[in-house]
């Protein structure tokens, strides 16, 4: 679980956030969603230790990361996974060395341990016979499938996903939220997803946190998101015509 109490950040003379407060839960897919420019990425990196808030706590499960010295600092660095957008695999690195990259530098685990582990992920994320390619040589939705492997290789706490399905087809955007969410299940990971895609707010939405202007102004979970009248979460669920169709289905057949 992560606990974020009153976080706040500027830029120079612009306040970004603006005192968020909110719970990521353990086990479950967390998604900060809004438009552009809302602050998403900046609550993102300062969860991941990128960005210093101003003010405000965050805490991993019962512990404040100000409060951390380098030791537990240290740990806790270790049970991050990250999943970037775009994937951001190493190109002149094979699959199999993207994916024990994690490895390499967090354990001193023998090769043979590393391969054995690299191997399961791979496994897991439904690839194989891939180990010796390059990421040029395999598609879009293959090659997240192996951050997803290289994100999870170190068995982390916690997971964090910066636009997961930026650049896939919406097939294959489906397939790949739902493992985000199976893996997070199986292995009680507390995942957190920034999106703007309303297919992956339904899809995998346990818990959807709203920003607008740096500010929280709704949370809930993707069966809450339809019935609010919160007018912010409305324009954006229904900014997309296809929902907005669902919608009047819906009220036409009432
Ligand atoms: N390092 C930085 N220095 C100065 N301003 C920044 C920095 N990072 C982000 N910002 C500003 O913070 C605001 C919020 O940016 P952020 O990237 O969090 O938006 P977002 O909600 O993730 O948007 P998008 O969906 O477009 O990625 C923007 O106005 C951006 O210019």
């Amino acid at each position: 679980m992560i606990k974020v109490d009153n976080i706040k950040k500027s830029f120079g003379e612009e306040e970004i956030l603006k005192g968020i407060t909110t719970t990521f839960y353990k086990g479950k897919t967390n998604l900060i969603i809004g438009q552009s420019g809302s602050g998403k990425t900046v609550l993102l990196k300062c969860l991941i230790g990128l960005f210093k808030p101003d003010d405000g706590n965050i805490f991993f499960e019962d512990k404040a990361i100000q409060n951390m010295d380098d030791e537990e600092q240290r740990t806790l660095r270790e049970e991050i996974g990250m999943l970037f957008q775009g994937g951001a695999l190493f190109d002149s690195m094979t699959i199999e060395e993207n994916v024990m990259f994690p490895l390499r530098m967090f354990t001193k685990q023998k090769k043979s341990e590393m391969l054995g582990r690299v191997n399961e992920v791979l496994k897991r994320v439904k690839l194989e016979n891939v180990n010796k390619k390059f990421p040029a040589e395999i598609s879009g939705g293959m090659q997240k499938r192996v951050s997803i492997a290289r994100a999870i290789v170190n068995n982390p706490k916690y997971l964090f996903c910066d636009e997961p399905n930026s650049g896939l087809d919406p097939k294959t955007a489906t397939v790949i939220d739902n493992l985000i969410q199976e893996i997070t299940h199986e292995n009680n990971i507390t995942t957190v997803v920034v999106t703007h895609d309303m297919n992956s707010v339904m899809e995998i939405g346990e818990k959807i946190v709203f920003l607008k202007n740096g500010l929280l102004v709704w949370q809930g979970d993707n069966d809450q998101i339809f019935k609010t009248d919160n007018q912010d979460v409305t324009d954006f669920v229904y900014s997309s015509n296809l929902f907005k169709k669902i919608r009047d289905i819906q009220i036409s057949e009432q």
